[in-house]
This record gives C-alpha cells, sequence and structure tokens, in this order.
C-alpha cells in the first residue's frame, strides 16, 4: 500500500470516529436535557394506542425508510388506533388527531399559535420569519400587520389584475380547443398565479415566462416534500441529512429567492416619503414591508412566503377543479348555467357583484378541497398542558390534524366518497361542526389569504368555463395524488378543450 493510499485510509478512520464520537456526545447531551420531559410525555402516551416505538428511533423508521408513503401510513394508523393516537418520532411524542371537536379545540385555542420548533426550523430554512413557519412575538408581529391588505374590503383592488391574467389563459388555451389532445392544464395556470401574487402583493410589473415559472415551482415543490419528510426523522439523524443538504437547499433558495430579486430590482421597497403615502387606505402587501417594523431579512423573508403561498396553493386548486369538471359534465353545466345567467352571454369582466353571484362554483370549490385538502396536515404544539375529550395532555406535545380523515366523515359528509357539491348546500353548510371541514384550517394560524384564494378561484375558473368546454378521458378514481405538507396530482391535470357555441 502506497503511503498516500494508508493516509486517506487514515482519515477516513479518522473521520468515522470523529463522527461516532459527536453521534454519542450529542445524543447523550440531548437525551438528557429531554429526559424529563420525554419520561413525563411516555407516562401520558400510555394513554393512547399506536404503532409499537423502537429504542431511540420510536416509530420514526417506517418513515424513514419509505419516505413516499409518510402520508399513507398516518392514515393507516387513524384506520386501525381511531381518531386519536399516538407515534413517537425519536423522543417526541405526536398525537394524531381525526376527530372535529379535538380539531377545533387545538386550532382555534391561543395555546396552540406554535407549529412546533421542528416546523419552525425546517420550513424557516427557506421561509425563515416570514408568517407561514415563524412562531412568538415575531410571528404575532407579522400576522398583525400583514393581515390587513387581505381584508374583504380590500379585495377588489386585485380584481383587474386577476382579470386580465385570467383573460391571458383563455387567450393562451385558444390553440388546444381545435386540437383533440390532451395537455397538462397547470402550465397554463401556473404561470398566471404565479404573476397574479407578483403583480398584486409585491407591485411588480414584468411578468415571469413560463419557463420561470416552472423552474420555481419544482423548486418549491421539492423543498415542501423535504420539509414534510424531516419532520419525521428523530432530530439528530434529520442534522446529519441536512449537513449533507446544504449545497441543494443553497441551489433551491437561490430559485425562490426570484420575486425578491424583482422587488429589488424594481425598486419596490423604496419608502417614498410622502405623507400621502403613509396614510394610503388601500395599501398593497409590500407597502406595510416597507415599515421600519421589519427588518430587511424579515422583508426577504416574507417575500419568499407571499410568493409560494399566494401561489402555489392557487394553481393546485384551480387545475384540480378544472379537471374535475372535464370528468363530471352534468356539474359542468350546471356551473355554466349559472354563469350563463351571471353574465348573459356578455365576455364582460368579472366583478365583485358577479363573484358574490356563483354560489354553485363556491360549493363546486368547496367539494373539490373536501376530496382534495390541499394542506392534509396541519401540525400545531401545545404551549400548556391542554384537555383534549379525558385526556390530559402534556405541554410540548406535537398535534398532527389529519385532514383528508376528518373531510371523509360520513357522519358530516354522507357518502365521501362521491363528489357531490350538495355536500356544502346552504342547509347542510349550517349544520357543519366548526373542526370537519379545514382546506384553509381555523383559528389564529388560519390561512390569511382566503378570501383573494376564493376570488382568484372563481375568477380563473369562470373564465376559462364561460369561453371552453372541458373534457377528460379519466374518472375521479383515476387522479393520483402525492401527499406531504401540500398535496399534488401525480401525473399532472389532463384535460382537452371545445370551444363553447
Ligand atoms: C386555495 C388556496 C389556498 C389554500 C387551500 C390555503 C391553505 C392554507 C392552510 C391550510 C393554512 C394553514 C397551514 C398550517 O396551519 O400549517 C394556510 C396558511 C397560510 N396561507 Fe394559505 N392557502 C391558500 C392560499 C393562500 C394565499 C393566496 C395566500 C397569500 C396570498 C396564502 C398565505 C398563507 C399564509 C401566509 C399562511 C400562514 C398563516 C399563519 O401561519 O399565520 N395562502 N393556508
Amino acid at each position: 500500500m502506497k503511503f498516500t493510499e494508508y493516509f486517506s485510509l487514515f482519515s477516513l478512520v479518522q473521520a468515522f470516529c470523529v463522527f461516532i464520537s459527536i453521534f454519542f456526545v450529542y445524543g447523550t447531551y440531548d437525551g438528557k436535557k429531554q429526559n424529563e420531559k420525554h419520561s413525563r410525555h411516555k407516562w401520558y402516551a400510555s394513554l393512547f394506542d399506536g404503532p409499537k416505538p423502537v429504542p431511540y428511533f420510536g416509530n420514526s423508521l417506517n418513515f424513514i425508510l419509505h419516505p413516499e408513503s409518510i402520508a399513507l401510513m398516518l392514515m393507516f394508523y387513524t384506520q386501525k388506533y381511531g381518531s386519536k393516537y399516538r407515534l413517537w418520532i425519536g423522543q417526541k411524542l405526536s398525537i394524531v388527531i381525526s376527530d372535529a371537536s379535538d380539531a377545533k379545540t387545538i386550532l382555534i385555542g391561543n395555546k396552540f399559535t406554535s407549529k412546533g420548533d421542528d416546523f419552525h426550523d425546517l420550513f424557516g430554512r427557506v421561509f425563515k420569519t416570514g408568517t407561514f413557519s415563524d412562531q412568538g412575538e415575531s410571528w404575532k408581529k407579522s400576522r398583525k400587520i400583514l393581515q390587513q391588505p387581505f381584508k374583504s374590503i380590500l379585495l377588489h383592488n386585485y380584481i383587474d389584475t386577476m382579470n386580465e391574467e385570467a383573460r391571458k389563459i383563455v387567450k393562451e388555451l385558444q390553440p388546444k380547443a381545435h386540437n383533440p389532445e390532451m395537455f397538462d392544464v397547470s402550465d397554463f395556470v401556473g404561470t398566471a398565479t404565479f404573476n397574479i401574487a407578483c403583480k398584486t402583493l409585491f407591485d411588480l410589473k414584468e411578468p415571469v415566462s413560463k419557463e420561470t415559472h416552472y423552474i420555481f415551482r419544482k423548486a418549491a415543490e421539492e423543498f415542501e416534500t423535504d420539509s414534510f419528510n424531516l419532520m419525521f426523522y428523530p432530530k439528530l439523524i434529520r442534522n446529519i441529512k441536512q449537513l449533507f443538504a446544504k449545497k441543494k437547499l443553497n441551489h433551491i433558495f437561490n430559485i425562490m429567492e426570484l420575486p425578491y430579486r424583482k422587488v429589488i430590482l424594481e425598486g419596490k421597497l423604496k419608502v417614498k416619503r410622502d405623507k400621502k403615502n403613509d396614510e394610503q387606505v388601500d395599501k398593497k402587501l409590500i407597502d406595510y414591508l416597507k415599515s421600519d417594523v421589519f427588518s430587511d431579512e424579515e422583508k426577504k423573508a416574507q417575500i419568499m412566503t407571499y410568493s409560494v403561498g399566494g401561489s402555489e396553493t392557487l394553481v393546485i386548486s384551480i387545475s384540480l377543479t378544472l379537471l374535475i369538471l372535464a370528468i363530471y359534465h352534468e356539474i359542468q353545466d350546471k356551473v355554466v348555467d349559472e354563469l350563463k345567467h351571471i353574465f348573459n352571454d356578455d365576455d364582460r369582466d368579472t366583478t365583485v357583484d358577479d363573484i358574490k353571484q356563483m354560489h354553485y362554483l363556491e360549493q363546486v370549490l368547496k367539494e373539490v378541497m373536501r376530496l382534495f385538502p390541499l394542506a392534509p396536515f396541519l401540525f400545531r404544539t401545545a404551549k400548556e398542558d391542554v384537555i383534549l375529550g379525558n385526556h390530559t395532555i402534556p405541554s410540548g406535545t406535537e398535534f398532527i390534524i389529519n385532514v383528508p380523515a376528518l373531510h371523509n366523515n360520513p357522519t358530516n359528509f354522507p357518502n365521501p366518497d362521491t363528489f357531490d357539491p350538495e355536500h356544502f348546500s346552504a342547509e347542510r353548510c349550517r349544520v357543519l361542526p366548526k373542526g370537519s371541514y379545514l382546506p384553509f384550517a381555523i383559528g389564529p394560524r388560519n390561512c390569511i389569504g382566503k378570501a383573494f384564494a376564493m376570488y382568484e378561484m372563481k375568477i380563473v375558473c369562470s373564465a376559462i368555463l364561460r369561453k371552453y368546454r372541458l373534457h377528460s378521458i379519466i374518472t375521479k378514481e383515476d387522479i393520483k395524488v402525492k401527499y406531504s405538507f401540500v398535496l399534488d396530482s401525480i401525473e399532472g391535470y389532463n384535460i382537452s378543450l371545445s370551444e363553447r357555441k
């Protein structure tokens, strides 16, 4: 053996020993720190049913070995152990909930404004102190200030941009109406939802191309799936895995910075010191971000958060709705009848009044989000002990709310597997228990952009439906979805079109 070969083998052995020592020292230190909390949690955990844990890993080994099936395992355990079961993610106790009353207690209580340190650390790798991943006083500050531009009375400000982008999609789809081939409608919807977010929230002028948006969307998707999977790793193994993924994360971060770079390039964060600007009532999100209350880092974090939150959810919900309507022609006809009644075959833009009259389309959108909840799992961590049913659950416990299980409960949604917009008729909505339907979550950490999203979904879907008839050759059961933090269709959103006479 040459000296250099001997030397590199020696270094490898040395590196391995250092690695094992760090593993051991960190494990012991972390173990000691967690011990007291852990034994209390262990006692409470024994009150719940759940899969059998193994030393150190708890139940996380299954999740680590089969990351593509995490969501399915969570759902399978719900069927096996009931509406409240326990999981050990390493040393961390998690309770998975699929009971409406428990979900309501957790989501609306002020004890649960934290999504937990793991969520904060993992999603915060890119979104930092953005409203979505932040916690504590810093979250409270941003939530209080940044919910203002989303108030219902201000949404009329965004309608022109939403109409403009909807018209663009309708025009771009024209060649597809003369071609019976299937195509993925999300390629068209995605660029529009991204440009709507950039224009309405940040006042950006320059739209992005389909290609640029595609890269942004893929990066956001990869980051979200990776973060969701890592939520189910014990802390130490997660930290080690992340050490090796630094370069990849920097690459994703770089792509997701795109809207921020555009904001800087177009000078949108520059403060114009005139009194009128300070007093202006109809301010956009970017105007609130100009305030000295936010540091430069915080401004960047918010722009990254709202560009993803404001567009990537909508591309999926709109594309899914179009796909579902392409499958169910009778329901599509009923929506179109409603639109005919509102617009009288006039191809004018949509107004706030029109949106308020789209009752049946709203039922369809709600039913799509029931069967395909965009955020299938909601995470919350208790700051104090909490009473759920007959149990007191200790502070620090993580709760995972299993939204698909709630949305498929036959007591609240008869024939839950059937796509039926009547699940959201006015009478049914009146008797729906709080906590049983959670597409936008509820409580202090619900979706800040809920009303904005409903406006955009109605404007874009109605513009396309007024012009085209949608077709599909698949059935609802053929739609295969991947569940992670955000639900998405595995095979895209393939439809074909014909022009309405
Ligand atoms: C169909 C579209 C949308 C759906 C289904 C949706 C769903 C949700 C859900 C379920 C949550 C709670 C997440 C959790 O508890 O971890 C949430 C939070 C949030 N959403 Fe949305 N969302 C949509 C559109 C939007 C839009 C358009 C915006 C902004 C323009 C937005 C911004 C946010 C933000 C900032 C949060 C974090 C709020 C906080 O933690 O205080 N979302 N969304």
